[in-house]
């Protein structure tokens, strides 16, 4: 009994590794962007952060339906449980930590509801709302994880570096750098994990390109935010 939960152990263990080591490049992108060296020190230009902070509450929004999906596909009411509790997180932090950079930056809740979702946007969360609805649990929280996890690593990262004063995007560090924030994307690399164990071969590179996918499209939506993007037509 010890031997058999031992395997599944290490073969579980082995895909939150293998995914991760799979997007390397990507994050080493996300580590070389400017938008989040900036915002670390700083000097990151209001309008390129109000249109990133605008743009991620479109994304907060639909993220949220989308945990709520996976959640109604999960295994037992634990599991369902941690991600409606999520869901109702990303509420808040759009409703909170959003609206209160609006506020000190003069603008209203209603420019944040009723801005337009730019192409990377709009894609990366039509990917994330497709791979939910069509797909298992387990492809579905492969589709959500980069979300969670290279937040907190961006997050442990500049909560690392030496804190600036007067920074006005510290709320934005303090957000991403929380130990509750880096809790809750443990425990979904270590549901993923545990979904990967019982995943057939197929599933599991299913799960690994569109971990891969939704990582891209997160270095993505920071880009195209420093590049104010829009609809070129
Ligand atoms: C685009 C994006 N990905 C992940 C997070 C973390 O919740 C966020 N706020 N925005």
């Amino acid at each position: 009994m010890h031997g058999s939960a031992k395997i599944a152990n290490s073969e579980t263990r082995a895909f939150s590794e293998e995914a991760w080591t799979l997007i390397a490049p990507v994050r080493k992108a996300i580590e070389d962007l400017p938008l989040l060296e900036e915002l670390a020190n700083g000097s990151l230009s209001k309008d390129v952060f109000l249109n990133y902070i605008q743009q991620d509450a479109l994304y907060l929004k639909e993220y949220a339906r989308a945990l709520a999906i996976v959640a109604s596909k999960a295994p037992d009411s634990a599991q369902m449980m941690r991600f409606l509790e999520s869901s109702q997180r990303a509420l808040q932090v759009e409703h909170g930590l959003h609206s209160g950079f609006l506020e000190s930056f003069g603008l209203s809740f209603q420019d944040l509801e009723s801005a337009t979702a730019s192409p990377s946007g709009f894609a990366y969360v039509n990917f994330i709302m497709a791979t939910v609805q069509s797909s298992s649990y387990a492809i579905g929280l492969s589709a959500i994880l980069p979300c969670f996890w290279i937040y907190y690593d961006v997050g442990e990262r500049m909560k690392a570096m030496p804190k600036v004063a007067g920074n006005p995007y510290q709320a934005w560090i303090d957000t991403y750098g929380d130990e509750n924030f880096a809790d809750g994307a443990r425990a979904v690399i270590a549901l993923t994990d545990a979904a990967a164990a019982s995943a057939s071969p197929a599933e599991r590179q299913k799960m690994l390109d569109v971990f891969r996918r939704a990582s891209q499209y997160e270095w993505m939506f920071w880009q195209t935010a420093s590049e104010l993007e829009s609809w070129r037509v």
